[in-house]
């Protein structure tokens, strides 16, 4: 090895218990989920949390909204739901209980742990709904789901009826969609007391309400373990919702203020102590400095002390170090055990998400490179290091220029969900790539997404959920109202809202797809076009970022193998051939090494091509109309949707957008990269290092002209 890191002790690192845990039993896999589950229940009873478990339940019926802060592994997460389900807030079985995580991967594990803890078969009483994939029954109880999810729920039940309770788990991360939700829910919240009361009862399940006398209510008792009855408003069709906010971090007063000063729980002390080191000195090469500490911690400390998870900013971050550690192991000495090294980022498809869970074999190390998606809620078995490159990629939105990725440092808060990871069957250590005097410097908590992102969809979710004035909903933290102004009109341009404003049947048709408006725009405008089959299969292709593997020791390789696919039209075509050629291929492994296809990324397409050819079915759309050799009539489809993405060539060969006189790149791994056609259209403008059209196709200007009159109509009259 030729450079060492050096790591000094935090001397914070020893928090928590400490208490020791068996792991009796641990190993063996049995479809008995009752003993499965008796199995289980000593572990569950040592988590600091159970401790707290009375006083939750107490508190859960007596308000209608409860924060409860606990440290990184107390058990928030998976006992919560399940002191809940177990006491009866479903009323045998009528309602559920619904948690949101704010990633898909959470949503599963964490399902998959409880059903285990539970004694159920995944998808029976317990089981989790994430966009695309649903394993739930209606003998779901405990039902985990991504935020998103819940909130395409309130599409078609606004107030929630099924679920008595809605527990939104790491509320601080603040993403977009879970701010949506506080938003929405303590509406439904309120909604549902009104009715609740006028038909006489609390029947938000057992309880004994704030406002209410103990017993007062029209239920009757209710015990720990089992449920109590339900009042009259259940008969009436709707109880009340209780919302329970979970959080890592100590600022819950702003949610308990924002839910009209509720309750904070705090449990304290996490399961296991972990130590934390940082280095004596900055790196200047995080990625050559992850690399290194995984081989030092491989070489310094026997694989029996745990597998490693190494926190990097990105997909392109990840397969650097996954790189980086494959040259350096084939020189390890023989006699240290083999590293096994298993990737993880959103989209990776889940089977091989799912790798990360398996248990390495003998003799062997896992290191899983993880981005973000690993920092919450997730327990990796057999993790007990920690490397923190202290970066993560954030999304930023500026209407003018576009949407910018940029890699940022972390806040203390991820920092601490992070170290978090480690300590979670046993000691841990967390090896933080930054030093002490760095992480002073970190903000406590990152920005919401909602004050940085894009909110066409937002808005388009909140008009179809019913909320007619967007600009006075009331976000826990408002966004900036240019960034809403700038969704409304451009939901205007799309046709999804009229001149008043006012929810188009268009508009509410597209909100019943989980997919940007523009997408669903463009899906709309291929039924008449006759070529839904396509733009399906093109929009699917879109959801991954890199459809090529485009190695550096082999690029000039790799992108003569792409020029078997290209279209002389640009990447929305080229994209189709891939597919068809891919598919003539049977999707194969071999087919796919030789044309640097990114096999994982093509089944992830297949997977979202799949849902939304259902979803399309279900919405009586023919999608096998095919436009045959028409492709022009693809392209037209594509500018319904992506007419604000849109630049003209300039004379010096450069291309301006035209909704905001940027000079836009094409990007070098583009079809067009080097070509000069008068117009281009592209997926999305990201900002890295200069600002890139993702994924660009050549437009007729008259096209982008009848796409759009209102906006375009002057290039109809500049056309040749
Ligand atoms: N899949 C699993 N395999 C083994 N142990 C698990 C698993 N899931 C949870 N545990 C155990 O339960 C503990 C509590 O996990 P839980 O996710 O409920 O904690 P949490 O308080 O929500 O933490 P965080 O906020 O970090 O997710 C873990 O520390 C671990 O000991």
């Amino acid at each position: 090895m030729a450079r060492k890191i050096d790591f000094k002790d935090g001397g914070d690192g020893r928090v928590g218990t400490g208490a020791a845990r068996s792991d009796a039993g641990a190993k063996k896999r049995t479809v008995d989920h009752r003993a499965r589950a008796c199995e289980l229940r000593p572990q569950r009873e040592q988590l600091p949390v159970f401790s707290a478990r009375s006083a939750i339940i107490r508190e859960v019926r007596r308000h209608p909204t409860v924060v409860i802060v606990g440290e990184t592994g107390s058990g928030k997460t998976t006992q919560i739901p399940q002191y809940l389900l177990e006491s009866g807030f479903t009323r045998h079985g009528e309602t559920a209980i619904a948690v949101t995580q704010p990633r898909r991967v959470a949503a599963t594990s964490v399902a998959k742990r409880v059903a285990e803890e539970v004694g159920t078969s995944l998808g029976a009483r317990v089981g989790y709904t994430i966009r695309f994939d649903d394993c739930s029954s209606d003998k779901t109880q405990l039902r985990f789901c991504t935020d998103g999810l819940l909130l395409r729920e309130i599409l078609s039940d606004p107030l929630l009826r099924r679920y008595s309770v809605v527990i939104l788990d790491e509320a601080h991360e603040r993403t977009l969609r879970t701010d949506i939700l506080l938003g929405m829910l303590r509406d439904i919240q309120r909604r549902r007391q009104v009715l609740a009361a006028a038909s006489g009862g609390g029947g938000g399940g057992p309880e004994e309400h704030g406002s209410q006398q103990p017993g007062a209510g029209a239920h009757t008792r209710f015990g720990d373990e089992d449920g109590g009855a339900q009042g009259d408003a259940v008969a009436a069709g709707v109880g009340e919702l209780k919302i329970i906010v979970m959080s890592a971090t100590l600022d819950a007063d702003r949610f308990s203020e924002y839910f009209g000063g509720a309750p904070v729980l705090y449990v304290a002390g996490r399961q296991f102590p972990v130590t934390t080191y940082y280095t004596v000195t900055p790196q200047a090469d995080y990625l050559d400095a992850a690399h290194l500490s995984v081989l030092q911690i491989h070489t310094e400390t026997p694989s029996t002390s745990g597998d490693i998870l190494v926190f990097l900013a990105g997909q392109e971050d990840i397969e650097s170090v996954e790189r980086l550690l494959g040259e350096s192991a084939a020189h390890l000495p023989s006699a240290v055990p083999q590293l096994l090294v298993c990737p993880i980022f959103a989209a990776l498809p889940q089977a091989q998400q799912a790798r990360v869970f398996e248990p390495a074999p003998e003799f062997t190390r896992k290191v899983i490179l993880a981005t973000n998606i690993a920092e919450t809620s997730l327990t990796i078995p057999g993790i007990r290091h920690v490397v923190d490159a202290g970066v993560h990629k954030l999304r930023g939105f500026d209407p003018r220029v576009g949407e910018s990725l940029l890699v940022e440092p972390i806040s203390k808060s991820s920092a601490r969900q992070r170290a978090g990871r480690a300590g979670r069957e046993a000691p841990g250590f967390c090896y933080r790539l930054y030093t002490e005097a760095d992480y002073a410097q970190l903000d406590e908590d990152a920005v919401p997404e909602i004050k940085r992102c894009q909110l066409t969809m937002v808005a388009l979710q909140l008009k179809a959920s019913g909320v007619s004035n967007v600009l006075q909903f009331g976000f826990m933290d408002p966004p900036p109202k240019r960034a809403l102004k700038h969704a409304l009109l451009e939901l205007y341009a799309l046709e999804a809202l009229d001149d008043k404003g006012e929810l188009t049947g268009l508009g509410r048709w597209m909100a019943e797809f989980p997919l940007d408006p523009s997408y669903s725009k463009v899906i709309y405008a291929s039924q008449a076009a006759g070529c839904t089959r396509e733009v399906i299969d093109i929009v699917s292709l879109l959801s991954v970022d890199s459809l090529f593997y485009v190695p550096a020791d082999k690029r000039d390789e790799s992108n003569q193998a792409q020029l078997a696919f290209r279209s002389r039209d640009g990447d929305h075509l080229t994209y189709l051939n891939l597919l068809r050629a891919y598919l003539a291929a049977d999707g194969d492994k071999e087919w796919c090494h030789e044309h640097f296809v990114n096999r994982r990324g093509m089944r992830h397409v297949l997977d979202v091509r799949q849902q939304l050819n259902r979803l399309c079915s279900r919405l009586s759309i023919d999608v096998s109309k095919t436009c045959g050799t028409d492709l022009d009539a693809v392209l037209r489809c594509f500018l319904a949707g992506f007419f604000h993405n849109c630049a003209l060539l300039q004379p010096d060969g450069s291309y301006r957008s035209l909704n905001g006189s940027q000079t836009v790149h094409v990007h070098p791994g583009s079809s067009l990269f080097g070509k000069k056609v008068p117009a281009i259209f592209y997926d999305q403008l990201v900002f890295t290092n200069r600002l890139h059209a993702r994924a660009a196709s050549a437009a007729d200007p008259l096209w982008i002209a009848q796409s759009s009159p209102k906006l375009y109509g002057r290039l109809a009259s500049a056309a040749p």
